[in-house]
């Protein structure tokens, strides 16, 4: 009862400090953006509580009845949501919006200061020091590392058929770890170790994003003090000792095996990697640590940041475009004749090259990620104001990209939720504006890891 009141009139002082303030620009400017009425004391803060399903579909409804742009606002925050491509170019394309806030500090207690939360000097500086790792050769130098896996992957589900139920997003997680663990964290990494390993890892990667979806979802949780107190802080604790544990004992078996080979210092075409190629990420920090550059925490926080950012993203649209296909026998039809026209009767395993002629394949995966885009929204801190759809948007508001309702416009992808490959032939694609797809972001801060993905 007593947390009930501090949490109300704690929130109620933010509010009227900052938004009921008529006489300040922000509640101005705010006031003239379309979006629902709020009410006297919470704005719209009410819709936030609403489960995360509901919260997903309210979002949706909010694009449906406010095209362009709407606003979320209520005690000391603002947000304003935008889906049109014009809106999402200028924030994109303009390195003065390139800061990060809410949501994205809730994942602060895990990924640190790592490149995807971190901002200004600290995130230049790492990406520039993280950019060489994820050069095309790198893809080059492990594609066999993605065949090997790949092949194992198809036993284990050639094993199931026959079986009335399959659960493909525990096996399509596990195999997306281990590569994404060999193509960044180097090609030793200790495989009993990520086996034993890896169930816990996965729990509390749910666990802790539940933490975070629910954080988003009460408001009077996205302020620190109140969150610390709440059962949801000491799950996310407990969560954040099994993830620290894992990437800590990944890093300190790279650096063990490193030492044991007494290798002290590597270069691009060193013999650790047995041939010429660039350093994979891992090697890249540990090199960097050697140097003064970076610390332990530092490395941890970078690790833990592609650990999750890697793995989540690919796993979730593996599994929604084997999904999808699935269920659209003319699409398997298609694609199955591509590979026989590239493979004829061969059994051989696939090249980089063979990559450049599946061109209709390369289309499903892009409709697939243009209807499931991994990562539904970004949101950026606005450091000054801006003009979006004719409308002035104060500074220190975050605003949120919608990418899942962009991709789902009826004006830019007629019939959005039907599988349609042929979208993204280059003739049907080029026409369409720059910033109307986006699944990996754009601009400075776009997706680091995108060419992994889709070379
Ligand atoms: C289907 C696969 C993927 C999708 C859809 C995806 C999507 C995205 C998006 C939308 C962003 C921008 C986030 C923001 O602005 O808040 C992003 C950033 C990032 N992604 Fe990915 N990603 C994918 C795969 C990967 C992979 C494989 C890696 C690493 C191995 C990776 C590492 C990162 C990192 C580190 C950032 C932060 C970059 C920065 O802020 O400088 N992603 N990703």
């Amino acid at each position: 009862m007593i947390f009930t009141l501090i949490v109300i009139v704690f929130c109620l002082l933010i509010y009227n400090y900052s938004f009921n303030n008529k006489k300040s620009r922000k509640a101005e400017l705010m006031s003239k953006i379309p979006g629902p009425k709020g009410s006297l004391f919470i704005g719209t803060a009410v819709t936030f509580l609403l489960s995360p399903e509901e919260l997903f579909l309210k979002s949706r409804e909010l694009y449906k009845d406010y095209k362009g742009i709407t606003k979320f606002y209520g005690f000391n925050f603002g947000i304003v949501n935008i889906y049109d491509p014009d809106d999402i170019e200028t924030i994109l394309s303009n390195s003065r919006f390139i800061e990060k806030r809410s949501p994205y500090t809730f994942l602060g207690s895990w990924l640190g200061e790592g490149l995807l939360v971190s901002n200004g000097a600290k995130w230049q500086e790492r990406r520039k020091m993280l950019t060489p790792a994820f050069h095309f050769n790198i893809l080059k130098k492990y594609f066999r590392s993605f065949l090997d896996h790949t092949q194992e992957f198809f036993e284990i589900v050639s094993d199931e058929v026959g079986n009335e139920k399959t659960d493909l997003s525990a096996l399509i997680r596990n195999y997306t770890l281990k590569i994404m663990c060999e193509t960044t964290m180097a090609e030793h990494v200790d495989v009993t170790m990520m086996n034993t390993g890896i169930d816990k890892y996965f729990n509390a990667v749910y666990s802790l994003g539940q933490c975070v979806v629910e954080r988003l979802c009460r408001i009077w949780y996205y302020n620190n003090f109140i969150y610390k107190l709440s059962s949801v802080a000491r799950r996310e604790t407990k969560a954040l000792a099994t993830l620290h544990e894992f990437t800590e004992n990944v890093i300190r078996n790279r650096r063990k095996y490193l030492e044991n080979k007494n290798i002290i210092e590597m270069t691009e075409d060193d013999e650790v990697y047995g041939k010429k190629g660039r350093l994979a990420m891992l090697d890249l920090l540990l090199q960097n640590e050697r140097e003064g550059k970076i610390d332990f925490k530092g490395i941890r926080e970078e690790v833990d940041t592609f650990m999750f950012e890697g793995h989540d993203t690919t796993a979730t649209s593996l599994m929604f475009t084997v999904m999808r296909i699935a269920n659209e026998p003319e699409i398997q039809e298609n694609i199955y004749k591509e590979l026989k026209e590239i493979f004829q009767e061969s059994n051989r395993m696939p090249t980089l090259e063979d990559l450049n002629e599946m061109k209709y394949l390369h289309c499903c995966i892009m409709e697939s990620l243009r209807i499931y885009p991994p990562v539904p929204f970004i949101a950026r801190r606005l450091k000054d104001e801006v003009v979006l759809s004719g409308y002035t948007l104060p500074s220190g508001i975050d605003c949120y990209i919608f990418i899942y309702d962009l991709h789902h416009r009826e004006d830019l992808y007629p019939e959005p939720e039907k599988f349609i490959p042929e979208r993204f032939l280059p003739e049907n694609h080029q026409k369409r504006h720059r910033y109307a797809y986006v699944p990996f972001s754009a601009g400075q801060r776009n997706c680091i890891g995108d060419r992994i993905w889709v070379p």
